[in-house]
């Protein structure tokens, strides 16, 4: 099936669906995440959520980000706190509701939580295979005690129902350029340039380089030695003999080169982040702003997403956050996960079920979008809590929410959304998005310039950059031409 209209810039993502159709994991044109690359990258992801803690400096105890998986739909993120490891939340948050879910580690988790997930009864742990929870790579006097650890470790694993493994696939062809050629062409990034013509044009690839290095620390062996010896530590001495060794290197190394490449899309520069057009929203506790590094590590997650999408031209993520009343023992402080979704056709259908026409398509009948599920669609559908009217929801979403979904985020009782805002008031024929910008009752929280970065804000003024207000002339009226933060559309 060939899709109709211009497909400018497509080269790259047509050189990788023959090869990735070999392999199956495509549906259409564009290089595709597989299930499990997703939600180990998110497990990576959440390692680094943000947090106001101070890690002690003598602990031996790694930070480690976790996904909770049941029937393949993700119904936890978590990362580490300072009282408790990544899976002594897990039990905390779902206790027996972990019988048969996939738990996915960013790090090897030490004895004391494999035991109780173990116990309730999980299907598959899979976990990164670098510096486990319990460090082997610190030197401290406690080495012994790592050693012990993970011995313990090996011989739960070895006598236990569930599966513990290492999940990590090859990714498909091309999916690292594309991902590449995506996060630059994305919204914010296209933002950041045209309204600072004169910045340093190549701040983007300055701000990848350093997310590679700072992820290469956090995520890598680099002394290749030193890896084989955690992996015999590990019970992994069958990844020791290459060609094994190297391909594993190889996929770590991609892994991180691609959540470093999509982190930088949504980047910490200079007065850019997601703030509020309506001064007169905020006001209200529900209504104001995240702080900005929780903000882009949310977006950066449906980002991750929508790397997962169905439809070849545009892919959309969403995810669904809540703040609970006060802080919980999670890593990720008040906040706690409700739901995500990708744009996709509905559920058990085949590729060739459903049209994947866009409008550009002269036939109406054989176009996409009477069938394809958006992402805010599946985030609501598949979501794994209910949304509390008395608490702050918020959903985060790569593109701006299109008619159909804005009311139903409303409906919903979703109290905030961050989100692109490329097509926003635009009518196509199939789809339209003029009701995001006349949304009321619900806070919106756009990409762009702060009040400081724009109209000199005085420095007596923080409640206003804190709470993410804009102010008087927003750059709302600033208007994209080059329309997409989604995928595939360049
Ligand atoms: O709130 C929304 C809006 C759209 N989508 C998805 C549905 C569909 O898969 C795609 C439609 O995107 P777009 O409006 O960009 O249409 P297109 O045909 O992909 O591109 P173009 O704008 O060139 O017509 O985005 C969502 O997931 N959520």
């Amino acid at each position: 099936m060939k899709e109709a209209g211009p497909m400018q810039g497509l080269e790259t993502a047509r050189a990788g669906r023959s090869v990735s159709t070999q392999t199956g994991s495509m549906t259409g044109q564009i290089p595709r995440l597989s299930k499990v690359n997703l939600f180990t990258l998110l497990s990576l992801w959440m390692e680094r959520f943000p947090v106001r803690e101070t890690p002690s400096q003598k602990s031996q105890v790694k930070r480690t980000g976790l996904v909770v998986v049941k029937n393949m739909k993700i119904v936890g993120l978590h990362c580490s706190s300072e009282d408790l490891h990544a899976g002594q939340i897990a039990l905390v948050k779902h206790g027996s509701r972990l019988k048969n879910c996939d738990l996915y580690f960013s790090r090897k988790p030490c004895s004391a939580c494999l035991k109780m997930i173990v116990n309730a009864g999980v299907n598959r742990i899979s976990y990164w295979p670098a510096d486990p929870e319990i460090s082997l790579l610190t030197e401290a006097s406690s080495s012994e005690d790592a050693k012990l650890d993970a011995k313990a470790a090996e011989r739960l694993k070895s006598n236990s129902r569930a599966h513990v493994c290492v999940l990590l696939q090859p990714l498909v062809c091309c999916m690292v350029q594309f991902v590449e050629e995506t996060s630059y062409k994305c919204d914010f990034i296209q933002k950041i340039t045209k309204a600072l013509p004169d910045a340093n044009i190549d701040f983007y690839s300055e701000c990848k380089q350093e997310r590679i290095k700072e992820y290469e620390m956090s995520f890598l062996v680099p002394n290749e030695e030193m890896h084989k010896q955690i992996l015999m530590t590990t019970g992994l001495e069958n990844l020791c003999e290459n060609p094994y060794f190297s391909n594993l290197r190889q996929n770590m190394k991609d892994l991180v080169l691609l959540l470093a490449t999509v982190a930088s899309s949504v980047p910490n520069f200079k007065h850019f982040g997601f703030y509020c057009s309506s001064p007169g929203q905020i006001n209200d506790i529900h209504n104001q702003s995240l702080p900005q590094d929780i903000a882009r590590h949310c977006m950066v997650q449906a980002r991750l997403l929508a790397y997962r999408t169905e439809d070849h031209k545009t892919g959309v993520g969403a995810v669904i956050w809540a703040e609970g009343k006060s802080r919980n023992c999670d890593g990720t402080g008040a906040l706690y996960f409700i739901g995500c979704g990708y744009n996709a056709f509905p559920v058990g259908s085949e590729y060739a079920d459903f049209p994947h026409m866009d409008d550009k398509q002269k036939d109406r009948e054989i176009r996409k979008f009477r069938y394809i599920i958006h992402a805010e669609q599946n985030a609501l559908t598949f979501r794994c809590q209910e949304i509390k009217p008395e608490e702050r929801s918020m959903i985060f979403v790569t593109k701006c929410p299109c008619d159909e979904c804005v009311p139903l985020i409303k409906g919903a009782g979703i109290k905030q959304i961050y989100a692109g805002d490329v097509d926003v008031g635009k009518k196509k024929a199939d789809i339209s998005y003029m009701r995001f910008g006349e949304l009321e009752g619900v806070s919106k929280f756009t990409w762009q310039l702060t009040p400081s970065g724009v109209y000199d804000l005085k420095q007596n003024e923080p409640e206003r950059r804190e709470n993410g207000l804009l102010g008087p002339v927003a750059l709302e009226n600033e208007r994209h031409p080059n329309k997409k933060l989604c995928l595939g559309n360049r």
